[in-house]
């Protein structure tokens, strides 16, 4: 009751604030409704008794012409309403999954690698919005039939209270039993959907997984499919063990509830032919019998209905579940100055949740306003956990960061973020057009010359100005079919188009030159280096030359800082950075030598 009690609270909260007129669909479909099939009833036991009466046949004609219209009229108001309630009722939907995505993009980022978090994502997702067979609109369609086979039971069984207190009080207790066997199912089925949730999120991911194009490649010539068909079976086996489960309890329960409902038919049947022998005229027959079929069609209505409303009641328990998960994070007040920006880090140690060490350890440094850092280091060094860190997008386990001396914990994440263009290795082009990627703007407020200017500066202009939509040519065929494909090079450079269209005051590149070729990549250093001029920069490069032009260097080695200074400096120091740059200085030697000998 209690949960049911939850459901209809937040589901009205829900219709009260984005569409009140389901309130009046709702009541006006209640109306009709019980109406209907009362006057059904009613009907043939009246005329019965209007014969009975000897009334003239002009009467019965009319009462048989206003039975037939009422009901007519009845009828076509509550198709009507289904009809309008439906689109309705799906804007209500539409509200809550927008509020549910709302919260997911804005939930601090280290959350979202939880997997017990994405967790009740999914089955926020899945239980309370995805189709209208789940949740809030399977809760509130089945409230609406729930109600109207209650109301009709209550008519009923005040109908048979007056002929026989006894039998009305062995009926509801059947069926109040009947419905304590089907709460029983659906609390185990709840109970069961967490141990397949994990299953799900894995089956979720392998579907997702084999049909992109990108895992293609790898997939075909690395003979993953048997590999991935197993991994598939095998959860489709778990997934379906749990269902099995759950549906053989529903059995047993869909096997009592059946052997109750024949006994109630019996009971009510048995007494009414009983009373016809003894002296009950037709019509009164006709009527009770009638309103007993009625009244069990009640009764397993409000069985089935009941089943669903719970159904669709414990999806909402999920949906809020996720909605009301309190994220933990600092009071968030401060925000940042429209200046130069002086990034400080002060003894920070980081340590992945779960993680058995500390991936930073003790790190402290400072970038000066508008000055140029290159960051470099060994693979798991922990240079992108860094910029992640200064990102807000994770908290320092231990230590401080600084922003002009403002704790970032204390920052506004929306002013935060809005100060700092970073590309990560992992910065995905979207599946929307060129103009829209580089200023990820809603349309009106994109400056189509400055994403020029940014395409330009990147070597990207010639390719977008080629494309038959130019600016507006989505960058993949997957929403467009006249969509173009870029290079693993093209989408560094649009991502670097995109750094740039911020103009914010903290610019962050990690291995923005990966995938570009040596001319792509000289003209990068060339754009950044413009671009750096105007803010404060960090570079994260394993080509060591390119750190050439940064103010200072730091190289990192297994979360910790383990050199600073000009690549002069330290080149002279003869440590670390010296022997990553003489392995990478000595292969471009040799290949020069290669090259004269072949020559
Ligand atoms: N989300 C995560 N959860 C747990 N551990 C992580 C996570 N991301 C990275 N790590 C671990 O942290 C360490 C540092 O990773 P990071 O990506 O910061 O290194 P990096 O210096 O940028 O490496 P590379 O040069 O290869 O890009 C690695 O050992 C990695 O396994």
């Amino acid at each position: 009751m209690k949960i049911m009690m939850y459901a209809m609270r937040k589901t009205f909260r829900a219709m009260m604030k984005w569409k009140k007129s389901l309130f009046i669909m709702i009541f006006f479909m209640w109306v009709s409704g019980v109406l209907t099939p009362f006057l059904q009833v009613l009907m043939p036991s009246f005329l019965l008794y209007l014969i009975e009466t000897e009334s003239s046949i002009i009467m019965l004609l009319w009462f048989a012409l206003l039975f037939g219209l009422v009901t007519a009229f009845l009828d076509s108001v509550s198709t009507y309403l289904t009809q309008l309630y439906d689109p309705k009722m799906y804007i209500v939907k539409c509200k809550l999954t927008l509020a549910l995505y709302d919260k997911a993009m804005n939930t601090p980022y280290a959350k979202m690698e939880d997997m017990g978090y994405r967790q009740k994502l999914n089955r926020a997702q899945k239980n309370g919005i995805e189709s209208n067979n789940v949740g809030f609109e399977c809760f509130i369609r089945n409230l609406v039939f729930l109600s109207i086979a209650l109301t009709g039971f209550i008519l009923y069984a005040a109908v048979f209270g007056s002929i026989q207190i006894w039998l009305c009080f062995v009926v509801v207790l059947l069926s109040v039993f009947s419905i304590f066997l089907i709460s029983r199912a659906q609390a185990y089925e709840h109970q069961k959907k967490s141990e397949y949730a994990i299953a799900d999120q894995q089956l979720q991911y392998y579907h997702h997984n084999v049909k992109l194009p990108k895992n293609g490649k790898d997939i075909r010539i690395f003979h993953m499919q048997d590999y991935l068909i197993h991994r598939i079976k095998k959860y489709q086996i778990k997934r379906i063990r749990t269902l099995s489960d759950v549906e053989r309890k529903y059995l047993y329960v869909k096997l009592g509830t059946t052997v109750l409902s024949t006994i109630r038919t019996l009971l009510v049947f048995g007494y009414f032919i009983y009373q016809l022998m003894h002296g009950m005229s037709i019509s009164a027959f006709v009527f009770y019998t009638s309103a007993a079929t009625a009244f069990s069609g009640w009764i397993n209505q409000i069985v089935s209905y009941y089943n669903e409303t719970k159904r669709g009641a414990l999806g909402i328990i999920d949906y809020e579940d996720f909605m009301n998960e309190v994220i933990q994070d600092d009071e968030q007040c401060m925000s940042l100055p429209q200046d130069d920006l002086e990034i400080c880090f002060d003894h920070v140690y980081f340590c992945y949740p779960g993680a058995k060490k500390d991936t930073l350890k003790d790190v402290s440094f400072t970038v000066h306003k508008k000055e140029k850092i290159g960051l470099v280091g060994s693979n798991g060094a922990g240079k992108t956990t860094l910029m992640k860190l200064l990102c807000g997008l994770y908290t320092p386990t231990k230590g401080h960061i600084y922003i002009n001396g403002i704790d970032i914990r204390y920052i506004k994440k929306e002013d935060l973020y809005s100060h700092i263009a970073a590309i990560f290795q992992d910065s995905s082009v979207m599946a929307y057009s060129f103009k829209k990627n580089v200023a990820c703007l809603p349309k009106k407020q994109i400056q189509i010359d400055k994403v020029f200017a940014c395409l330009e500066k990147c070597g990207l202009k010639d390719k977008v100005e080629a494309c038959l939509q130019k600016e507006n040519t989505y960058v993949s065929n997957i929403i467009s079919e006249e969509g173009t494909m870029l290079s693993g090079g093209e989408q560094q450079k649009l991502m670097m188009a995109r750094a740039l269209y911020k103009e914010a005051k903290i610019l962050v590149l990690d291995e923005p030159s990966a995938a570009l070729d040596a001319l792509a990549e000289a003209s990068l250093y060339e754009t950044y280096e413009q671009a750096a001029k105007e803010c404060t920069s960090i570079f994260i490069s394993h080509r060591l030359a390119s750190t050439r032009f940064a103010n200072r260097i730091l190289l990192f080695d297994d979360g910790i800082l383990k050199e600073e200074g000009r690549h002069e400096e330290l080149l002279q120091k003869d440590g670390l950075y010296k022997k990553m740059f003489d392995a990478q200085a000595s292969y471009y030697q040799k290949e020069e030598k290669e090259d004269e000998r072949t020559y």
